[in-house]
């Protein structure tokens, strides 16, 4: 339904690189990236507040990139909701229908009925300035949704929210999307959210789309190292492989599949576990390793481990490491499945 192609914009600093990638009817499309990687120029691009230097964006076949926002009907929320100020709740939600001329009957039908689903009905009296930022947050996928747009844009749509309020919003749109169907390009820097809303992701980083693919794709098989990385793959270990064996420093590491020659795995801190007795599990990788630094990082702490001269990094809980009385120099067993590494 949606096709990017080819598009580029240079500014003095930054450069959006080539991007392709379509969004078909009825997917949640998830653009994730670091702060700063373009995914608001790109959002902007689409939506047509920002004309790209190159490269085509259609819309169900047909070329809108030269089209102004207001002609290409798309719904677009940017970070900061831009919900007018002077007007009531009830009229933010209406001025679509309003603009698209749609009888008054139609209109209050429909402000009704998505005010239902979203859960606004009782504000819709109230101006913007007094609702808190979730109700704001609604109201404006309430007047994007209000018009039935072929495609919604949503800029950070929960970033600056608590975070119980954006766990609610964050099941709330799951519902929603059941309740009334929306096709939505959402761009993140969450990884929550989009595990738990995407069905496709695009992942970007410093200006180009590097991987697109399923959620579960892009989590599991990353498509280079950069990624990874992004991804939270915190240990990148590099060997000579031979067979099932990876050698990396003074270490045998068992790999998931056989493959030879100069290499690198990535494993993610959360799946290396820390013991001060061996476990004996043939399943896993063990070996003895040293305490060099711990950060804390609230609920959760950072172990930088040395394993024979190979740098690892691993997640606890901080009750783990008060019981296991972890810190510099504490030698412990660590331990991670075969399976847990990923082969680039
Ligand atoms: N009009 C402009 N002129 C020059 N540089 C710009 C312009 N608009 C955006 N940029 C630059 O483009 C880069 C990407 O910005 P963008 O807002 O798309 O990032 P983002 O991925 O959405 O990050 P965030 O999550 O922080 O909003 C930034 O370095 C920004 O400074």
């Amino acid at each position: 339904m949606l096709e990017v192609k080819s598009v580029s914009k240079d500014y003095s600093e930054f450069h959006l690189r080539d991007i392709s990638f379509d969004v078909e009817e009825g997917e949640h499309f998830i653009i994730l990236g670091p702060s700063g990687a373009g995914k608001t120029v790109l959002l902007e691009v689409i939506a047509g507040i920002i004309e790209p230097d190159s490269g085509r964006v259609f819309l169900n076949g047909v070329d809108i990139t030269g089209l102004p926002p207001e002609k290409r009907g798309l719904a677009y929320v940017p970070q900061n909701y831009a919900l007018f100020p002077n007007m009531s709740v009830y009229d933010n939600i209406a001025f679509g229908l309003k603009v698209r001329k749609v009888p008054k009957e139609e209109t209050r039908r429909k402000v009704r009925e998505i005010s239902e689903v979203l859960g606004i009905s009782h504000l819709l009296h109230r101006k913007p300035k007094t609702l808190s930022g979730g109700e704001q947050q609604r109201v404006a996928i309430a007047r994007a949704l209000a018009v039935e747009p072929p495609l919604i844009l949503l800029d950070e749509p929960f970033a600056n929210l608590d975070v119980q309020t954006r766990s609610a919003l964050m099941m709330e749109m799951k519902r929603w999307r059941k309740e009334i169907g929306f096709t939505a390009i959402h761009v993140t820097h969450s990884f929550e959210e989009a595990v738990g809303l995407g069905d496709r992701v695009g992942v970007m980083l410093n200006g180009r789309l590097v991987q697109v693919g399923s959620v579960r794709d892009v989590f599991s098989r990353p498509s280079n190292e950069e990624v990874a990385r992004f991804l939270g793959f915190e240990n990148i270990i590099e060997g000579t492989a031979e067979g099932r064996t990876l050698k990396a420093n003074g270490i045998k590491i068992e790999l998931p599949i056989e493959i030879s020659g100069r290499m690198r795995v990535g494993l993610r801190p959360e799946d290396i576990i820390l013991s001060l007795k061996p476990l004996r599990s043939s399943a896993r990788n063990e070996f003895r390793g040293v305490v060099e630094s711990v950060e804390e990082l609230g609920p959760l702490v950072r172990v930088h481990l040395n394993v024979d001269g190979l740098q690892l990094r691993a997640f606890i809980t901080r009750s783990s490491m008060v019981e296991m009385e972890l810190g510099e120099g504490k030698e412990v067993w660590v331990s991670f499945k075969a399976t847990a590494l990923h082969v680039f």
